[in-house]
């Protein structure tokens, strides 16, 4: 019998609960009622052998259903519990213990009936697994030759199988009447069929072929099996709808566990035996022996091997392992073999090379291979580090905010101990033309090269080992920020783009200003102001930015220069001048200029210079060089504050507070020339100071309030759309207007016309052209009853004034009517 979940689909049918009701050990007693229903052959019945009757339910339909004081013999492989009116007991009806226990309650009685249930548990038990369904239907049928009287019945159960026919064609010799059924209550699903045999022929002499399964059923070949699938991937086993294999007489196999140890196919043995005997055979088996006694061999290795049938993965993994654990202290594995020949070798005194096992051999390469990979990693990090420094170093270089002995270039030897970017080992690889000309790619590439001599100069030896960690650890902080917080990555990306903006920028200059000179390939530091005899520290000073804003007049044309962006107010005294201050300093206009001038690196200084001792800082920008001026084109300063600094500023300005010079002189602090070399400060540190190290801007209240106010009124105006149209209506107005002055003038003019009349007609034309056009009426709005609006009684919500409310469907079924209409025009 096929194993059925007891709470499997299907399983709790109207038979289950009825059996459950009726008192039935199992649904199937229904199976043997319809039967007799339809053949009555329980009631003539007064001896009745069931072969395969556990639980007992057709017994007990069969003591229900007999003559009183009728022997009921059952019989199984499971036990059954005690029925009353019925003999049970437990055996396999295919042995003869059987045959001679049920000759032993029969005696010399013959048997009116004899039923026949059976069906082999395939996986289950191996006793249970012993016969095929076919061959069970055939060793029923010999006890039922054995124990019928003539003209009994024999009922039993068989499955659709190629057996069929042959079970058929045996039946029909033994029995006068053979019919095939299926009772309602056997699931249509089942392949099982009951044939009713009745008027047993009880032939005097029977040919033995008719109960030998080899010439009742024809040979067929099996396919070869597959074991691996049936040991890896038991849950996939197909159910047999068909009936059980064939040609296979004893289904349960046995191998001693010392085969399972020896084979050299474990698989095969696992997917075709069902168990692994730890039982000695007669004669003795010392192998067998060893490996009950080994330590290896556990209680739950001797449970698995008990029934293979029921194993899963786990448990077959576990028998192959613990046969591979046996194989290597019986020295059968290789390598066991391999340390055994080795030792041998070794005894005879032979040189021998140890082989490491392949196993260890691979272990100890992977873990080399893991260690090598970090240092790897922790090599390039370090390498990236140093990139990151000498990138910054050179950047700071272009904007000139380094003097070259700040980072050792007008030094000939290294730039010290300490340096981290070390010029001079660039220079003796001719790096530093390419470095100063801005040649990144170049320089990485340099870098790249020298790896090997960096990370063994920059070793922990250096000590700065707790710098890197420290760095490495603020590293991931901000990297955790950065995913915390969209403002951080916004910042982050921001910063990267403009080192990237930056670096292009000074590379294109780099890059013109090398193609200028192009002809000198090895122009180190070409970049590095060196005008006016002026020595580079001090060039590069000068060089900065904020001098470029800086438009201090030559002596001869200081009066010219007036109309700068930041006019110099010298004369305290000039009123007129000092009131237009505001005016003229432009604070937006010139922060705009200044940013644009970062973002446009400034010319090469001039260095057609007349004195050569002087100072002469780069000359500003013309005003009518100026890409932006500004003035607009009404004549009016393009002023528009809108920060508070900017507000307190002007009106500082405006009230006399400050002058422009104090502006100039405000914007020399210490935050303004970033002279010491930065390179070696940790970036937590650089980013701290970014974040907070600036210039504390000084605000008023008047200022902040005046911003208020203006941008108050701002918000106050009619938006530019509503202003358009007012202006289009006023004009308008003004259009008609001068229209009636015409026609009026006209009018009075005009001498055939009664005064009176004049009169009429001009009151008529001034009510025309003033009068108002009449507000529009307000429509029905139409609601679809769609929605919310469905099936509603009274005003829809948000609705107000006439409304109507239509059908959702009103549309189409009137434009559906009109196509009507034009197709019946036509
Ligand atoms: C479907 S059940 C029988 C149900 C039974 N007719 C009833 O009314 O409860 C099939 C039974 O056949 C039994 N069986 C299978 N092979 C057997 C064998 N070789 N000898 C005895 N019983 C066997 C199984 O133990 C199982 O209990």
């Amino acid at each position: 019998m096929a194993i059925q979940k007891k709470h499997g689909k299907g399983r709790l049918d109207k038979w289950y609960h009825l059996a459950k009701e009726k008192g039935y050990r199992a649904r199937a007693a229904f199976k043997l009622v319809q039967l007799n229903k339809k053949y009555g052959f329980l009631e003539k019945s007064r001896v009745l052998i069931d072969l395969c009757a556990a639980p007992g339910s057709w017994c007990q339909v069969a003591a229900e259903t007999m003559p009183q004081g009728s022997l009921i013999i059952g019989v199984d492989l499971s036990p059954i519990k005690a029925i009353p009116r019925c003999i049970t007991f437990q055996s396999d009806i295919t042995t003869d213990k059987c045959r001679a226990t049920l000759r032993s309650h029969v005696k010399h009685l013959k048997c009116d009936t004899v039923l026949h249930d059976g069906a082999p548990n395939v996986g289950i038990s191996w006793a249970q697994d012993a016969f095929s369904q076919a061959e069970l239907v055939l060793q029923s049928m010999k006890l039922a030759t054995e124990f019928l009287k003539e003209g009994g019945t024999f009922v039993t159960k068989v499955f659709r199988s190629k057996d069929y026919n042959a079970l058929l064609w045996v039946f029909k010799q033994l029995f006068v009447s053979v019919e095939a059924t299926k009772p309602p209550s056997s699931r249509n699903v089942s392949a099982e069929i009951f044939v009713v045999c009745r008027g047993y022929k009880a032939p005097k002499r029977l040919d033995p072929k008719f109960l030998d399964a080899k010439h009742v059923f024809a040979e067929v070949q099996e396919a070869t099996p597959n074991n691996e699938a049936k040991v890896f991937n038991p849950e996939k086993k197909k159910r047999k709808r068909e009936g059980y294999e064939e040609g296979d007489y004893t289904q349960h196999k046995e191998v001693p566990v010392s085969e399972f140890i020896h084979t050299t196919d474990p698989i095969a043995i696992l997917g075709t035996v069902n168990r692994l005997s730890f039982e000695q055979p007669p004669n003795g088996d010392l192998a067998l022996a060893t490996i009950d006694r080994l330590p290896e061999t556990t209680e739950e290795i001797r449970k698995c091997c008990q029934d293979l049938k029921v194993l899963g993965k786990k448990e077959f993994r576990t028998l192959l392992r613990w046969r591979m654990k046996v194989r290597d202290i019986f020295g059968m594995s290789a390598k066991a073999k391999k340390a055994q020949d080795a030792q041998k070798e070794a005894e005879e005194g032979e040189e021998v090379a140890e082989v490491e096992d392949m196993d260890e051999d691979l272990k100890m390469q992977e873990q080399l291979q893991r260690l090598k990979e970090l240092n790897d990693k922790h090599k390039r990090k370090e390498r990236r580090k140093e990139n990151e420094q000498k990138q910054k170093e050179i950047i700071r270089m272009q904007m000139h905010m380094t003097a070259p002995f700040d980072i050792g270039v007008e030094q000939n030897g290294p730039a010290g101990e300490g340096a981290m970017f070390n010029l001079g080992t660039a220079d003796r690889a001719e790096g530093t033309a390419r470095v100063t000309k801005g040649r990144m790619e170049d320089a990485l590439e340099e870098s790249e090269s020298e790896s090997e001599n960096e990370v063994e100069l920059d070793s922990d030896e250096d000590g700065d080992y707790l710098d890197r960690e420290l760095d490495s650890m603020y590293e991931n902080y901000q990297q955790r920020r950065e995913e915390a917080n969209a403002k951080a990555r916004a910042k982050r990306a921001r910063k990267e783009k403009e080192k990237d903006n930056g670096w292009e920028g000074l590379s294109d200059r780099g890059s013109q200003a090398s193609d200028a000179e192009s002809d000198t390939e090895e122009a180190p530091l070409q970049k590095l102001p060196q005008k006016n005899g002026l020595s580079s520290k001090a060039a590069m000073f000068f060089d900065q930015d904020i001098f470029q804003d800086l438009d201090l007049p030559d002596e001869d044309d200081e009066n010219q220069d007036r109309d700068s962006a930041i006019e110099l107010e010298d004369s305290p005294d000039d009123n007129s001048q000092t009131k237009q201050a505001p005016k003229k300093v432009t604070i937006e206009a010139s922060a705009k200029e200044s940013k644009k001038q970062k973002k446009q690196p400034s010319p090469p200084p001039d260095t057609d210079s007349e004195s050569e001792d002087d100072i002469q800082p780069a000359k500003s920008q013309q005003p009518s060089s100026r890409p932006e001026d500004p003035l607009t084109q009404s004549g009016h300063l393009d002023i528009n504050l809108i920060t508070t600094e900017a507000m307190t500023l002007a009106q500082s300005l405006a009230s006399g507070q400050k002058r422009s010079e104090d502006l100039i002189d405000d914007s020399f602090n210490k935050n303004t020339y970033i002279g010491h070399d930065q390179s070696h400060l940790p970036e937590w540190f650089l980013d701290d100071e970014t974040a907070h190290s600036k210039p504390h801007v000084q605000t008023t209240k008047a200022a902040a309030q005046a911003l208020r106010d203006k941008l108050r009124a701002l918000n106050a105006r009619p938006i530019k759309k509503v202003r358009e149209a007012q202006g289009r209506k006023k004009m308008r107005a003004a259009a008609r207007l001068e229209k009636l002055k015409r026609k009026s003038a006209l009018l009075v003019e005009d001498e055939g016309m009664s005064e009176a009349d004049k009169a009429k007609t001009l009151a008529r034309m001034i009510s025309r052209a003033t009068k108002k056009s009449k507000p529009k009426k307000a429509g029905v709005k139409v609601v679809v009853a769609r929605g919310g609006n469905r099936g509603i009684s009274g005003r829809p919500k948000g609705v107000k004034g006439k409304y109507k409310i239509v059908d959702p469907r009103l549309k189409k079924d009137a434009r559906a009517e009109k196509r009507l209409k034009k197709k019946m025009k036509k």
